[in-house]
């Protein structure tokens, strides 16, 4: 009875986007229909062929869809940091915007597809495949929802990806960073959360464990708060119901405030709480040891989540915002950095009795150096948001650095400990392929990061200092265009960093690739046992 209600939705879905592809106004809302249309017929078929299978067990671990979601996103980082080198040497060599890309290759379309993807796509996928699997393992209990919600949650996801990325590369966009998607993929967006959440309660509701693990509580924070930052961010009205464009609800400094209300707590919540999630649970398993506090863990939850959602306004120093909003987003930047080191604390403080795996267990070297940069950024952050800092470091380089330091050291960082984690338990497999890999990856992506970041350093104070130059009349000392030239060589320190990450990233994708073809196999744990 469920699988034809499944078929008739599949298909009205199908008909629906077939139809508004039709009438579509604009060229990315066509594509996205029909590739709305043919992932529904994908799906339709998938379930008339699947339909009278027997059931899974209810008493093992849905792992499927963790293992695709293991694979999706070392696909997608791979991607994201292909994107991302390509877009770092046409700042240094604008000649790379090739023509012949008719506009779909230019520095302006590709860039919104690096942010997108390395943070939808591949820390999307890394959130949402390590949610599923600490829910599961901590409460002791199968994935709620069975695998129907699971898989939509999953290829729900990946659609969004690449319907995104098609949308952006045809300039489709409504200009919102980190939110570019148009109202008609914002509404998938919004359908797949709830699911998302569904699946995550719903299985803390049956878990089989009294306790919920600190880990759970900076998941769901995560999966709650963006859930509400994306549908309030996205209220507009559309102009066409089979168009793209839509009108902002908000305008002016009110939708500005809006946007980094959004943007700020997407870095608070997807790139920080989510991620903060990962680290409670895999850097003790892999480190072997017990969180180093508990209590610390509550407080700096609490304290985290409080603060975090006050600090948007330090986006808008010295803009038409009003001064007070100014200052309450730097006061709660500067107090958040206690919070965020409470959290460091806690994760390297994990190792204590334990520091020796440093030198012989290259993922928790990696796990440790995604905490250092943690409390690096996390430093830096309410540094930058003291407003006579920020008149130098906004608009330049070091904003960029900034983000980077963050996500390529601590989001990337903790996402490639926890794929080495998970691979070998989760094909069952005695272990990784090769430690040795590990550690070339390791070493490759920590220059790539310090290359990285320190270019940015160099390029962003020097192009701060030079535009604020004045004579002895008070006439400006440097034209943009000097800025830009003096830029230069750090635009292709940066690219080779980046270079450097992206071949780490290479090597670990042969590593776990290697670990499920060569390594022998070992018993499954795929069965329900209270809390691991
Ligand atoms: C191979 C590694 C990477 C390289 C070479 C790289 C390069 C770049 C470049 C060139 C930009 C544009 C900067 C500008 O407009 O001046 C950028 C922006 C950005 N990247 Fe990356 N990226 C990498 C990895 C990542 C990762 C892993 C993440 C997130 C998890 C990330 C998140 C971002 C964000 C959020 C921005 C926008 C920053 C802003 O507007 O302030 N990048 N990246
Ligand atoms: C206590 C923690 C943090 C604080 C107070 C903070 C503060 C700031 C400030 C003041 C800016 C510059 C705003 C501007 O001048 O335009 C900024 C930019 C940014 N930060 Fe952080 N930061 C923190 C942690 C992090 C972490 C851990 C990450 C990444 C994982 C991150 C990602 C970003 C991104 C992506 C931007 C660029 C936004 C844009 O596109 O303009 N931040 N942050
Ligand atoms: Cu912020």
């Amino acid at each position: 009875m469920w699988d034809y209600v499944k078929l008739v939705a599949l298909g009205v879905v199908a008909a629906i986007a077939a139809y508004a592809a039709s009438q579509a106004r604009d060229l990315p809302y066509m594509v996205n229909m029909v590739e709305v249309a043919l992932a529904a017929v994908i799906a339709l078929i998938w379930v008339l062929r699947t339909m009278g299978d027997p059931k899974p067990s209810k008493d093992e671990y849905f792992d499927g869809v963790i293992r695709a979601g293991v694979i999706a996103t070392t696909f997608w980082g791979i991607v994201g940091f292909l994107v991302a080198v390509v877009i770092a040497f046409q700042l240094a060599f604008p000649a790379l915007n090739l023509e012949f890309g008719n506009g779909m290759l230019n520095f302006g379309r590709l860039r919104p597809l690096h942010t997108s993807a390395v943070i939808f796509a591949f820390g999307g996928n890394a959130l949402i495949a390590s949610a599923f699997y600490v829910v599961q393992r901590t409460s002791a209990a199968r994935l709620f929802g069975g695998t129907a919600l699971g898989w939509f949650v999953f290829w729900g996801w990946q659609l969004i990806i690449v319907t995104a990325a098609t949308s952006y590369l045809l300039g489709g966009s409504q200009g919102k960073e980190y939110a570019e998607l148009n109202w008609h993929l914002d509404i998938l967006v919004a359908v797949v959360w709830v699911a998302y959440l569904i699946a995550f309660l719903g299985t803390i509701f049956k878990r089989k464990e009294p306790h919920i693990y600190v880990a759970n509580w900076f998941y769901l924070s995560f999966i709650v708060t963006i859930a509400m930052l994306h549908i309030v961010n996205n209220l507009a009205v559309p102009v066409s119901i089979f168009g793209t464009k839509s009108v902002q609800l908000m305008a002016g400094v009110q939708d500005a405030m809006t946007q980094w209300w959004y943007g700020h707590n997407a870095v608070g919540f997807f790139l920080t709480a989510g991620f903060l999630g990962m680290m409670y649970y895999f850097v003790p398993k892999q480190a072997e040891r017990p969180v180093y506090s508990y209590k610390l863990s509550i407080v700096h939850f609490w304290a985290l989540i409080f603060l975090y959602i006050w600090a948007g306004p330090h986006h808008l120093h010295y803009t038409a915002l009003p001064d007070w909003a100014s200052t309450l987003g730097m006061v709660m930047s500067v107090i958040l950095w206690m919070p965020s080191w409470g959290g460091m604390i806690n994760g390297l403080m994990t190792l204590s009795g334990a520091w020796d795996k440093l030198r012989t267990d290259p993922v928790i070297r990696m796990m440790v150096v995604s905490i250092g940069f943690y409390g690096m950024s996390t430093f830096e952050g309410p540094m930058m948001s003291i407003k006579a800092v920020n008149s130098l470091s906004h608009y330049t380089d070091w904003t960029i650095g900034h983000v980077h330091s963050g996500a390529l050291g601590w989001n990337g960082m903790i996402t490639f400990g926890m794929l080495y984690f998970l691979t070998p338990r989760l094909w069952g497999r005695s272990g990784l392929y090769s430690l040795k890999l590990v550690s070339w990856h390791f070493w490759l992506a920590t220059i790539g990061i310090v290359l990285y970041a320190s270019a940015m350093w160099v390029t962003g104070i020097m192009e701060g200092l030079m535009w604020r130059e004045v004579d002895a009349q008070g006439f400006l000392v440097n034209a943009f265009a000097d800025t830009v030239a003096a830029k230069f060589p750090m635009y292709v320190v940066r690219g080779v960093g980046g270079v450097l990450y992206l071949l780490g990233g290479l090597i670990m994708a042969y590593n776990l690739w290697a670990t499920v073809a060569k390594q022998p196999k070992t018993a499954n744990l795929a069965v329900a046992v209270p809390a691991e």
